[in-house]
């Protein structure tokens, strides 16, 4: 099967060079003012033309309002949505006849119970994308680095299409993919020497140890 990886919170050419070398299907750009990973929408045009053909650029909004995305998706061109908020169902909606363009919507889990607040959003949403619950006084809804226990998705139905996120790291991305059998993974601070620094040496390690996991499975 194959495995959609997306490297998210890209600010720079290098950065953006190597999740392309490493063979990432989707790149993420954050739109968040309080996140560091925060870029400017034409900066972002800027930096997603090299993926253009080779990966998805994904735009990353919490909670944004119909100017500021008309704004992301004039300067960026993005080729998908992702929504990292408190949208409803019927926003995620509205979000996706404004623009004609897929959606993820990201949904923070912690326990089995929560996968009940996928249903509503079952036929509305081209993707999810599950991530932890932030920490107590993160002001980040994701980018926090912290992982949930991955086991709670072993039972979802099987046609639910996700990425999995939160936490992912060189070290921990070959238990997570024998556990949850993911169709996708994110990762952003896992790959980063400081809050929003990308470090392209640990990009193509994050590949390296997918690879290593991959076949080892295979094998
Ligand atoms: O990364 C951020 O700063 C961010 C800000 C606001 C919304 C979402 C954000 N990031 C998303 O969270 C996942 C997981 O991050 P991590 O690997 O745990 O650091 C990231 O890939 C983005 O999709």
């Amino acid at each position: 099967m194959a495995l959609d990886i997306k490297i998210c919170g890209l600010k720079t050419d290098a950065a953006m060079a190597a999740a392309l070398a490493g063979g990432a299907s989707h790149v993420g750009f954050i739109f968040f003012a309080k996140s560091p990973r925060y870029v400017e929408p034409a900066e972002a045009g800027r930096l997603r033309q090299a993926a253009r053909g080779e990966a998805m650029a994904v735009a990353v909004t919490v909670d944004a309002g119909d100017a500021f995305l008309d704004e992301i998706v004039a300067k960026m061109q993005p080729d998908m949505l992702q929504l990292h908020g408190a949208e409803t169902p019927e926003r995620v909606a509205e979000v996706k006849t404004r623009y004609g363009l897929p959606v993820v919507k990201a949904l923070p889990l912690s326990e089995a119970a929560d996968l009940e607040r996928i249903k509503p959003f079952i036929g509305i949403s081209d993707r999810f994308l599950f991530d932890a619950k932030p920490p107590k006084g993160s002001e980040l809804p994701g980018g926090n680095g912290v992982a949930f226990d991955w086991r709670i998705l072993v039972g979802l139905d099987g046609g639910v299409d996700y990425m999995l996120s939160g936490g992912l790291n060189a070290a921990n991305i070959g238990d997570a993919l024998r556990l949850a059998n993911p169709p996708g993974i994110d990762i952003s601070s896992g790959v980063e020497s400081a809050p929003g620094v990308k470090d392209p040496a640990l990009i193509e390690q994050f590949f390296r140890a997918v690879r290593a996991a991959r076949n080892t499975r295979a094998a």
